[in-house]
């Protein structure tokens, strides 16, 4: 059975069967050129992700098992420093299989680095004040100033703290050889987790970036990395009719070449938001660049139905939806009945809450397809490690196949770096001019 069902009959007034398989050429050869570039020596493509992710970690998976165990034994808060692919990865995986509420003798894993609020900060620092605390800095460069300068004060709190045992609490994460941050760990003897070369930020997920912090939270790593291991077999086919992300990324592209520029990743499901986050940055930062590319956005429904929820359904018209929805919750729970009926909900004695969810959703996909909105559907049967897992690997290769559909480059972003020159010369300025304001 297929892990992902993208369900399309909401689409097929835009894109049919004759239009999808119009593209099989091409997509055989961008299939062909990313495939080949994972043996190639001499073509320096980032696509260590698309080899099996569990194989690739094998002999990682024990060495994270044990750093977390330490973790979890002796402190109360992790902090996971990182920012845009060294982050999002983790939160998702955090948030979509942790529990809403923390639970009593968790580990807290506490994201930083990923803005530069003082105030947060600050308010941080009292949090953990009195409190057991060990230190994930994740960096491929090594040089991203957000998490940098975060590590800078945690560090010096870290080493006040805990003294000369203070290397005991701090685990890098970075490349292999390169970088201020690898740097750091030789000379203070931290340790280090390496990030593969052929990998770049926003594909990481599955390395030991997205993979520490998700043990810490207590999830099966090695279920995680078996589902994304299903989805590198199940979707290692060219063919268009049997690889549903390619698919996925043909119908984006003939939806774009409509006039389609954002596309609205729509969830019933909460948990899912850093999820969202993470789809958002691989698709934009892949491929928003030449002046191209769909632009990327999230809804969480029901909540955003009763706002942006009007936008969608009868704003301009430059908009599709893919709704990601899952077949069965983790626990549901039933309408109640009530001898007084005052809200007059009787009607829906015994229904559960999840049932009422998914009614909402096919109700929504109606609305906005009624309201010329092509709507995807992809389904899971549920949001455990296993169905995360492909989910990740899945959105990583469609993104790529939609990238060099769109003839850009899915693996870097000349556009970021525009901004880190900017703040990196204000930030050296000398001059008078330039004040805070
Ligand atoms: O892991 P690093 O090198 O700190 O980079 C963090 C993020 O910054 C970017 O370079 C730009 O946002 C992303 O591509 C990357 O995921």
């Amino acid at each position: 059975m297929q892990k992902i069902v993208l369900r399309t009959q909401h689409i097929e007034e835009y894109a049919n069967d004759n239009a999808i398989r119009s593209y099989q050429q091409q997509v055989s050869e961008i299939h062909q050129h990313l495939h080949a570039s994972i043996s190639s020596d001499t073509e320096n493509i980032p696509t260590g992700w698309l080899q099996d992710p569990l194989e690739a970690n094998q002999d990682l998976i024990a060495e994270i098992e044990c750093i977390s165990r330490e973790i979890c034994r002796k402190s109360d808060i992790l902090i996971v420093i990182g920012v845009g692919g060294s982050y999002l990865g983790a939160k998702a995986i955090h948030d979509a299989l942790g529990s809403y509420f923390t639970k009593k003798d968790d580990v807290e894993v506490i994201f930083i680095g990923n803005q530069l609020s003082s105030d947060y900060l600050n308010q941080l620092m009292d949090y953990i004040q009195d409190k057991e605390v060990y230190v994930n800095v994740i960096s491929k460069s090594g040089t991203t100033l957000e998490p940098a300068i975060n590590f800078r004060i945690i560090r010096e709190f870290i080493e006040k703290k805990y003294g000369f045992y203070a290397q005991q609490h701090i685990i890098v994460t970075t490349d292999q050889e390169n970088g201020l941050l690898k740097k750091a760990s030789e000379l203070n003897n931290y340790r280090h987790l390496t990030i593969p070369e052929n990998i770049g930020g926003r594909f990481s997920v599955l390395t030991p970036v997205g993979l520490l912090p998700a043990v810490v939270c207590g999830v099966n790593i090695r279920d995680l990395l078996a589902g994304a291991s299903s989805a590198a077999t199940e979707l290692s086919s060219p063919n268009l009719d049997v690889n549903p992300a390619y698919q996925y990324a043909v119908i984006r592209n003939i939806l774009l070449n409509q006039g389609h520029q954002v596309e609205i990743l729509s969830v019933f499901e909460p948990k899912l938001k850093y999820f969202q986050e993470w789809w958002k940055q691989l698709f934009g930062e892949s491929e928003g660049k030449n002046h191209t590319g769909i632009f990327p956005t999230s809804t969480i429904y029901t909540t955003d139905l009763h706002s942006i929820g009007q936008y969608v359904q009868d704003g301009r018209r430059f908009l599709f939806e893919t709704i990601l929805s899952i077949a069965e919750p983790e626990q549901d729970i039933t309408v109640p009945f009530l001898a007084d009926d005052f809200d007059a909900l009787n009607y829906l004695t015994d229904k559960s809450l999840h049932e009422i969810n998914t009614i909402a959703k096919d109700a929504t996909m109606k609305a906005h397809a009624n309201g010329a909105i092509p709507v995807i559907e992809l389904n899971i049967e549920k949001l455990d490690a296993y169905h995360l897992g492909y989910l990740f690997y899945f959105f990583m290769k469609a993104c790529a196949m939609s990238a060099y559909l769109l003839n850009v480059n899915p693996f870097d972003q000349p556009g970021v770096e525009e901004y880190k020159k900017n703040i990196s010369s204000l930030l050296n300025s000398t001059s008078k001019e330039y004040k805070l304001s």
